[in-house]
């Protein structure tokens, strides 16, 4: 018995939708054939007409995803033009996509202690010491390390994760339940400042249930994918998130920053202590705004110094890093590109041709968390027993 043959045709339409999995959904990260977004494609005498499934209306990513299919399809020899008929998914297959994105689990964290995930909460004693700024830095360092991260800004007082990436002012996309989170640098963001209507609302206000609710939310309902690293920016001191944090994660890792100010060092210690008491494990201390370089070679310590040796001391836990203060880490908080997104030649400092310190003490402190490895505490081991 013979098997029909393929048309031409068939075969074209066949190697079109092979170029098509080339084309990555930007927020979800999959090829968009995974994720059923490619309905019918056909070919007559070369023109190819590809029927592209949006997973919403309005997606925020539909022409770049438009354009990409285009030129997928038209890179196939033998397609001569390509005409992309764009539609939106209906609600059933909404929903069969977000089921499958799941994996077919039912809402619940990503991030328990089995999930292969290594969770790091940020803390501080108090507000103003860098906290968002150290996390943004490290988040954007470890992904362009090659690592996947996720990024939670949960600082109800001070969401700035999203002013210091650049993204201030994106609002995820929502499909069925799931909420996709924007990327920048590679990172998924998330923050509580892209679901208050205006910068001038604030979440100040919200109570301990709703915090704990949205960061329940935040652990259950964004798509993060597969992370090999998710970070917490914590509001500081505490407070009912840090708790809430505590509560949902037990198995984190907790990373305090505070400043030189050896009187600094209590209340650092604190959310540290804090943190342990919910069995979450301090891995270490970051010193910020430590001594500043002067042109003469001295240092001017503007916070004094000591105080994060005197946390690390009292925590029983390393200093990790020592970021001095520095204009160019503070210019590119200011203008949403991170420091270290610079590499090497984008922290250098200029006429001195010295990389900037803060830039080379962030990308330092990545190094040494990513070669950490991640805590095995918690997590049921596989167990063979023969
Ligand atoms: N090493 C540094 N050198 C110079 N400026 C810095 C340094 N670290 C942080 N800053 C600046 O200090 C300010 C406060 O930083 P940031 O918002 O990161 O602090 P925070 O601890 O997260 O504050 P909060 O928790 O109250 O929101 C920002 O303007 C930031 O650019």
């Amino acid at each position: 018995m013979t098997l029909p043959q393929p048309t031409g045709e068939e075969r074209l339409e066949q190697a079109i939708r092979q170029a098509l999995g080339r084309v990555i959904d930007p927020e979800i990260r999959r090829p968009i054939t995974e994720l059923d977004m490619i309905g019918d494609v056909k070919v007559v005498d070369g023109h190819a007409k590809v029927a592209l499934r949006l997973t919403i209306a309005g997606c925020p990513a539909a022409r770049s995803i438009e354009q990409q299919t285009t030129d997928a399809a038209a890179s196939v020899p033998g397609v001569r033009d390509v005409t992309v008929d764009v539609g939106v998914m209906t609600p059933e297959q909404r929903q069969r996509l977000t089921e499958r994105l799941r994996g077919g689990k039912p809402s619940a964290s990503q991030f328990s202690p089995d999930s292969l995930t290594r969770v790091i909460a940020v803390t501080s004693g108090k507000g103003g010491v860098g906290k968002s700024t150290v996390t943004a830095n490290l988040a954007v360092a470890l992904a362009a390390k090659g690592l996947r991260v996720g990024l939670i800004d949960a600082d109800v007082f001070g969401f700035s994760i999203p002013a210091l990436l650049g993204i201030e002012d994106a609002k995820p996309t929502r499909v069925g339940e799931l909420i996709l989170p924007p990327v920048a640098f590679d990172v998924k963001t998330i923050s509580i400042g892209m679901f208050v209507e205006s910068a001038t609302e604030t979440a100040v206000a919200w109570r301990g249930p709703m915090l704990h609710r949205t960061v329940q939310q935040f652990l259950t309902d964004v798509f993060f994918g597969d992370l090999d690293v998710l970070l917490l920016d914590l509001p500081p001191g505490t407070g009912d998130v840090a708790i809430s944090v505590g509560q949902l994660l037990p198995h984190a890792e907790v990373l305090v920053v505070t400043t030189p100010q050896p009187a600094a060092a209590d209340v650092a210690v604190r959310s540290g202590l804090v943190a342990r008491q919910t069995g979450q494990r301090v891995i270490g201390v970051v010193e910020n705004m430590a001594g500043l370089a002067q042109p003469d070679g001295t240092v001017l310590e503007l916070f004094g110094a000591g105080g994060g040796d005197e946390t690390a001391r009292r925590l029983e836990v390393p200093l990790l890093a020592r970021v001095p203060l520095s204009v160019a880490l503070r210019e590119g908080g200011d203008v949403g590109r991170p420091i270290v997104a610079e590499g090497p030649e984008g922290t250098d400092a200029g006429a001195s041709g010295a990389a900037d310190p803060a830039g080379v003490a962030l990308q330092a402190l990545a190094e040494r968390i990513a070669s950490m490895g991640r805590s095995l505490r918690g997590r049921s081991l596989p167990f063979s027993a023969g």
